[in-house]
């Protein structure tokens, strides 16, 4: 192994999406088939046993990329020289809550964390949130590290945006690949809007190729409330698909993309006030997320976008009301 190994750290590692996550990183999935990773396990100490058994197991595949693992409940520890962090752990919604109605529960875990990494993180940190209300937690985690720089706290939508790519091909009938330029917009809750005015297949916009009512009342609905579907069948939220998500995002973000979906800060972009942590589409080049500009947004679009800012801006003042930023 010529490179030295990158630390990641992953929160929450003793849990269905941090089981899903850490054996994907280990075999070079998250960063690339040549960098070595070295794992940081952070848990609450209820759970610090049960992460070490994921560890054990870890040691058991004799990944050749993997070069070390620790298990911690000390963030500190844990964010310690970390270039990658991946903020998992907190509590998920149960049948008949919004994500939202974790604010109180999850808030208070992401204002220790972001100090944790401002204290402690390599300088070239990256930060993606997945614990829901997961775009609000990221802006609380950011905001407790002020000496990182603000776009490296980022928020997962890309379970979204898959889910919207495979909505789109099966009603099509072509496959996931051949779409292009899906876009999310807005937050990690059921008002976010899934874009197929952008969005193409075979080279023609998306949303001239599926009828009106299918877009609005089957598409956007059922890519908004795919959580809730999965909570429902499953009895258990998306764990699989959303280490997959993080996984697809880092990826991404580190090796570069021309289109995707990542909830970052905004610049003001798209009339969204600088400083929220909403989706937008993106590309990642040189290492950074660059929101894609110029495009042309109709009244339906901006309507759906702006009702999902709106609940960010509630978020946030959400959050200053508690004091958790
Ligand atoms: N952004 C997205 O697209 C998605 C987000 N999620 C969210 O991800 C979060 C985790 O989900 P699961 O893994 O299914 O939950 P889980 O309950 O299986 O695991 C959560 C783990 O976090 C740990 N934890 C709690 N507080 C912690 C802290 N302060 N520090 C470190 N670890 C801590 C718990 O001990 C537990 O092991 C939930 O908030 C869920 O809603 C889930 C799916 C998709
Ligand atoms: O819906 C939930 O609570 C879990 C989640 O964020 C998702 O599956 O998108």
């Amino acid at each position: 192994m010529a490179q030295t190994p990158v630390k990641v750290t992953v929160t929450g590692a003793a849990g269905q999406i941090g089981y899903a996550l850490l054996f994907r990183i280990a075999s070079g999935q998250l960063l690339g088939a040549d960098v070595p990773v070295k794992l940081s396990l952070l848990e609450i100490p209820q759970a610090v046993k049960a992460a070490a058994g994921t560890a054990m197991e870890l040691d058991d595949c004799a990944f050749p990329l993997l070069s070390g693992i620790e298990v911690t409940d000390d963030a500190n520890k844990a964010f310690d020289g970390t270039s990658v962090a991946l903020l998992v752990g907190a509590r998920p919604r149960t049948a008949g809550m919004e994500r939202g109605d974790l604010l109180q529960a999850n808030g208070g875990i992401f204002g220790p964390q972001g100090k944790a990494i401002n204290d402690n993180a390599a300088d070239d940190i990256r930060v993606l949130v997945v614990g829901n209300p997961a775009n609000t937690n990221a802006l609380i985690a950011q905001q407790h590290a002020p000496d990182v720089p603000a776009e490296r706290f980022t928020a997962m939508t890309r379970l979204d945006h898959n889910r919207a790519l495979s909505q789109l091909a099966a009603k099509l009938q072509v496959p996931v690949s051949e779409v292009r330029k899906m876009t999310i917009w807005g937050n990690h809750s059921a008002t976010q809007y899934p874009d197929l005015f952008h969005a193409e297949v075979g080279g023609k916009i998306a949303a001239e190729q599926v009828d009106d009512a299918w877009l609005r009342d089957t598409f956007i609905p059922t890519v908004a409330k795919r959580g809730a579907a999965i909570i429902e069948a499953r009895g258990a939220s998306s764990a699989a698909s959303a280490a997959n998500a993080a996984i697809d995002h880092v990826y991404d973000w580190v090796n570069g993309t021309e289109w995707t979906s990542a909830a970052i800060p905004s610049d003001g972009s798209y009339g969204v006030p600088e400083g929220l942590i909403s989706s937008f589409p993106v590309a990642s080049r040189d290492g950074k997320w660059e929101i894609i500009q110029g495009l042309e947004i109709d009244a339906f679009s901006r309507e759906r976008i702006d009702a999902s800012v709106r609940e960010l801006e509630e978020e946030r003042a959400a959050v200053r009301e508690l004091g958790l930023i």
